[in-house]
């Protein structure tokens, strides 16, 4: 992948559509999957863009959209949950792939986090997680079990996100989602502006940047993307000093 000398975005405009992953881009990591902490003034700012780009802004997550709507409650933006295996548009209506059979991956992650209780197994709609943050001597492991468990079935995809490995249908992921939403209302015809921290991102940095999109990776590490924001704090002040001044404070009133 390119690593040419990262560059601060360029202001979103009106006419922008803005997609934005969630744990690394909007919150910081934590610990654990429920220990994040949502920033004081993101739900109020994140509806505020809402507003101003006329309802143009999704969250593009490997969470599931119903944990994402808990965090940003009472806000219920447009979504890509499970990376794309599930998508509610801007007129709320909800997309979802089948749920493979995960018996036996739950099994074998499960028998996992028996035996090596910091281990964290998070169980999705249509995905499985298993998290090595609390354990990061374990990756390989980890690996090496899902991946021979997945390799016979064509229909699943290992994910390598950070400290988790996860089991998911294969062939969607979040540059399909969002070349989804640009076909439809509100978004279709603006320019997609999408930032992501992690490898499973990049997949929505080479959707959007063929568009004339711009792709911005938050923190380091190799990427596609030709734009860069340091932090989730560095990325909320960035969405705060585009969004116009007429525009702000109504999301806060909520
Ligand atoms: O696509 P994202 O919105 O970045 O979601 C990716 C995964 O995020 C969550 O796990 C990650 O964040 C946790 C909280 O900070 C952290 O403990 C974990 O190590 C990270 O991998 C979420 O639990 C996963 O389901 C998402 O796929």
């Amino acid at each position: 992948m390119p690593t040419s000398t990262p560059k601060a975005p360029p202001p979103l405009t009106a006419d922008s559509a803005l997609f934005l992953d969630f744990d690394g881009t909007l919150v910081a990591l934590a610990e654990t999957p429920e220990a994040i902490e949502v920033p004081s003034g993101l739900v109020g700012l994140l509806t505020d863009l809402h507003d101003w780009l006329g309802g143009a802004v999704a969250i593009v997550s490997g969470r599931q959209i119903d944990m994402l709507d808990r965090f940003l409650a009472p806000l219920r933006l447009p979504s890509g949950g499970e990376h794309g295996v599930q998508r509610r548009d801007a007129q709320g209506k909800m997309r979802e792939q089948p749920p493979p059979d995960l018996t036996l991956v739950l099994d074998v992650a499960n028998r996992l986090a028996g035996e090596y209780p910091d281990l964290l197994v998070e169980r999705k709609h249509a995905a499985v997680a298993l998290h090595y943050r609390r354990a990061p001597q374990l990756e390989s492991l980890c690996h090496r079990v899902l991946a021979d468990l997945v390799s016979p079935w064509p229909g699943l995809e290992l994910l390598h996100g950070k400290s988790v490995f996860e089991v998911k249908p294969a062939g969607v992921n979040k540059g399909v989602a969002i070349a989804a939403f640009m076909q439809e209302a509100p978004f279709a015809g603006r320019t997609p502006f999408f930032a992501g921290d992690d490898t499973t991102d990049e997949t929505g940095f080479a959707a959007v940047q063929p568009m004339g999109g711009v792709a911005i990776k938050v923190g380091s590490g190799e990427t596609l993307a030709r734009h860069h924001l340091e932090s989730p704090k560095a990325v909320f002040e960035w969405l705060a000093s585009v969004l116009p001044a007429s525009q702000q404070g109504q999301g806060n009133q909520q």
